[in-house]
């Protein structure tokens, strides 16, 4: 395994709720990994400590360096990128515009608003990737839903980040898109790790190469699609949850 990222024993405490409670998470190159739980779970609260947003104990080391306690530009600097479920981008500026921002993130702001006559072979190289090479001029506020969260996916690329942790990444896309972005994570994931917070099973079981299950704050099971989803503990949880939500819609 070849470990990217490094938590151990994280806990967050809001005033007494213990949100995260000893969770142990490793993150590998080359591994699409996909965060699951019921709602409450403790899933973006722990993507919220990895990345600075939450005060958490425990430890999370990057490349050999403790990142508790660091403050949330630090831990970007070194390469742990995330996404929201509202895509984060500059509405106004168009997609290159956007990736080269991104991009130029150790850049002065002088510099940033220049007009440049060329954009730089990453940001034209990561438009292809996500699959917007078409609308290198158009702003990102015209965007679907879809193409927004890939141009947000490519502002992490650009700006070198080889932690990626990204929270329901397909809410909101039709088939296509999903299946566009499936192959993405695991086109980026090839030499990065990608970390997917997901309510979507079928999407989990179709593109999961590794898959962490929380509940009540904790981990429920760890391992691959078929592992957890044989767990009889991950099935009590799920399954229950499932009927709830059924008998809820039908009532
Ligand atoms: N700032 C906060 N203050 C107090 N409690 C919080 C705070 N943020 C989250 N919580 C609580 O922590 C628990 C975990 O929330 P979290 O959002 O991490 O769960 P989740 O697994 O991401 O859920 P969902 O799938 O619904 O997004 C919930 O009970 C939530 O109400």
């Amino acid at each position: 395994m070849n470990t990217a990222l490094s938590c151990k024993h994280i806990e967050v405490d809001f005033d007494g709720f213990k949100a995260v409670s000893g969770v142990d998470l490793e993150l590998a190159r080359g591994e699409v990994h996909f965060l699951i739980g019921p709602n409450g779970a403790g899933k973006t609260t722990l993507v919220d400590a990895i990345t600075g947003l939450a005060k958490y104990s425990g430890s999370v080391v990057k490349d050999g360096e403790e990142l508790r306690g660091k403050k949330v530009h630090h831990i970007a600097r070194r390469g742990i990128g995330r996404t929201f479920q509202t895509a984060q981008v500059f509405d106004n500026l168009t997609v290159a515009q956007n990736l080269d921002i991104a991009a130029g993130a150790g850049r002065s702001p002088w510099t940033l608003l220049r007009r440049r006559r060329h954009l730089p072979q990453n940001v034209v190289d990561t438009m292809a990737r996500i699959g917007l090479a078409d609308h290198a001029d158009t702003p990102a506020g015209v965007l679907a839903h879809g193409q927004k969260q890939w141009l947000e996916i490519g502002m992490l690329l650009v700006g070198d980040a080889d932690v990626l942790l990204l929270d329901e990444p397909i809410a909101g896309m039709g088939h296509d898109e999903r299946e566009t972005t499936g192959r993405l994570l695991h086109d980026i994931a090839a030499d990065r790790a990608v970390a997917v917070v997901e309510h979507d099973m079928d999407f989990m079981r179709a593109f999961a190469s590794r898959v962490t299950v929380l509940h009540a704050g904790a981990v429920l099971a760890s391992g691959s699609v078929d592992e957890v989803s044989n767990d009889p503990r991950v099935q009590e949880v799920y399954l229950g949850t499932a009927k709830e939500a059924a008998d809820a819609a039908t009532a």
